[in-house]
């Protein structure tokens, strides 16, 4: 796991670093310079091999002093470099200036305009450093003018032109991986600001794993800028994650890759030993009614697949030959309109699945409440796992504190963005301005009193403390195929699987662990993947990562 720091944290790392007296800013900024070059010459080897030329662009804080830095060595290594900044060169904060009067004894420095940059002489490396964690409000157009127009510029041999950006494309808020417009002006970096590479520092940002940032950086590489491992990363292997800070969901632990063998294999029940099926969970999972089977089926399936012991689906009586007419190895049981839980639920039920294809109606807002007020039996150390998704969310959409209420530690809530708004409206995604979705997440966990797992290509699980981690499916885990009817289902199945076993980690864990398997698969599979094919891809998963 890889912590994500937002901008004020990564701003208090550096000061704390600073104030430390280990380090000056302009230190800081000397090697955040040279680890663009670094990272640079190293994913295009070509422009290590002979001086070129490069365009810099410079923005007015401390983004555009790393520019100056970069146009600096550059230079030094023979390079043609011409530098261009936005702002004014007196305003610049102090390590920044610093560096834009060392290039001054070097080369002079244009206006950042489209014009200039029309009229440039063709260059072999963008460098764009014109915004970083500073940015506060959409592009000035005139920023936005000048990254449009190198778009249209005529120089010869156009798209060959490298292009990276320092800590991300200027106009991407870090922490959100949004892209603030202002709806006045057209374009905006999404269209204009082709990068390829960003180089970012010590750690990755939200923004670059969430919302538009996986669209906009090309490809993210971190340098490495002296400030120590971020924090001892090996030992929060299967801990809930710290209260303020995020982290990105991935088999990498203190810098280094662990064998997913070790992260996710081992947090896998059955891989750790054998034991009676009991030992290894029963999830009970509901279905709909007659042809309204199919959601509850995948996840009974996923659940089976992740490892759980035994799987039971619950159904209303006259569904049970459909279902039948579909499982083997998934237990059946019949529940009629009025009857109690307790009627087919023993203690022995170590989580539940609620929600797909159920309907949204009383009656699913009466199981939910029976699945959530039971608790541990004999196991009475341990609430059962319960999962809540789709209609079971759907439900209680005209009173939240209704669901809230019932809702206890070991509940998860599994929404997509649709399902969020209508449980959190003021959360919602059209409501959340500069309100990350890590931070949306985390405020509905509070809210409800228990963790909430919040979908998308960048899904976001927080827990009521603060809590919080990011899966993204991007990058090279990007996973379009995953958008497929009944994907969703098969997650909370694989999420109430995995948890269900006694000596399962916690609940966030347990549901990183889900987020990443579920792509996993898709990738496993690849192009026409549907639904069914995800648990289905699930052994082959578990034996790739060493099971
Ligand atoms: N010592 C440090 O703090 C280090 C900082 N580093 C670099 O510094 C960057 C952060 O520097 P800053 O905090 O100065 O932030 P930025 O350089 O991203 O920009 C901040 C400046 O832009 C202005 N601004 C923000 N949004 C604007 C908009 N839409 N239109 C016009 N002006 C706008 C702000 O008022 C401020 O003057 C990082 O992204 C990284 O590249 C690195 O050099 C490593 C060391
Ligand atoms: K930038």
């Amino acid at each position: 796991m890889t912590e994500l720091l937002t901008s004020a944290q990564m701003r208090a790392v550096e000061q704390a670093a600073m104030d430390s007296g280990t380090v000056t800013g302009l230190e800081l900024m000397e090697r955040a310079g040279q680890g663009v070059i670094d990272a640079a010459f190293s994913h295009w080897p070509e422009l290590a091999q002979a001086a070129h030329r490069a365009l810099v662009l410079c923005g007015p804080g401390n983004n555009g002093g790393d520019g100056f830095v970069i146009a600096r060595l550059l230079k030094e290594a023979g390079w043609e470099v011409d530098p261009f900044l936005y702002g004014d060169a007196d305003k610049l904060p102090p390590d920044a200036k610093a560096n834009h009067q060392r290039w001054a004894a070097m080369g002079g420095v244009m206006e950042l305009t489209a014009e200039n940059l029309q009229a440039a002489v063709r260059p072999d490396l963008i460098v764009d450093a014109v915004f970083g964690t500073g940015l506060t409000r959409p592009l000035p157009s005139v920023v936005q003018q000048a990254f449009s127009s190198l778009g249209r510029n005529k120089w010869k041999g156009r798209t060959s032109i490298r292009r990276i950006a320092v800590d991300c494309p200027s106009g991407l808020n870090l922490d959100t991986g949004m892209v603030p417009h202002d709806l006045e002006k057209t374009g905006g970096v999404i269209s204009t600001n082709l990068t390829q590479l960003t180089v970012t520092f010590h750690t990755p940002k939200p923004g670059h794993y969430l919302g538009a940032g996986p669209l906009v950086c090309g490809a993210v590489v971190i340098a490495d800028i002296g400030l120590g491992p971020s924090d001892p990363e090996r030992s929060m292997l299967g801990q809930p994650p710290d209260d303020r800070r995020a982290r990105l969901v991935e088999p990498v632990f203190a810098g280094s890759n662990l064998p997913p063998r070790i992260w996710p294999g081992s947090f896998v029940s059955k891989s750790r030993r054998n034991g009676h099926k009991f030992n290894h969970g029963h999830v009970m999972v509901f279905a709909g009614g007659v042809g309204r089977g199919g959601a509850g089926r995948l996840a009974a399936r996923a659940a089976l697949r992740a490892g759980a012991g035994v799987v039971t689906l619950v159904c209303p009586p006259s569904a049970l030959i459909e279902n039948a007419c579909h499982l083997d190895a998934i237990m059946l049981r019949a529940l009629p309109k009025d009857a109690r839980l307790d009627s087919v639920a023993d203690d022995r039920v170590t989580a539940f699945c609620i929600g797909p294809g159920l309907g949204v109606n009383d009656r699913t807002r009466d199981l939910v409440a029976q699945v959530l007020a039971r608790r541990g039996g004999t196991r009475a150390w341990r609430d059962p796992v319960v999962v809540l998704d789709a209609d079971a969310l759907g439900s209680f959409a005209g009173d939240p504190v209704a669901l809230f209420d019932q809702c206890h530690p070991r509940t998860i809530l599994t929404p997509h963005e649709g399902e969020f708004a209508r449980l959190f409206p003021d959360l919602a995604l059209s409501q959340r301005g500069d309100l990350s979705k890590i931070d949306a997440a985390r405020q509905a966990a509070a809210r409800a009193g228990c963790t909430v797992l919040l979908k998308g290509p960048d899904t976001v699980i927080a827990t009521p403390r603060g809590g919080a981690s990011l899966h993204a499916a991007a990058y090279d885990r990007n996973a379009p195929w995953l958008a497929t009817a009944g994907a969703g289902d098969v997650l909370a199945g694989l999420i109430a699987g995995l948890a269900a076993p006694d000596t399962s980690a916690d609940l966030i864990t347990m549901a990183e662990i889900a987020a990443y398997l579920h792509v996993e698969c898709a990738a496993s599979f690849g192009p026409g993947l549907i639904a069914e094919d995800l648990p289905e891809e699930l052994p082959k998963v578990f034996r790739a990562i060493g099971l």
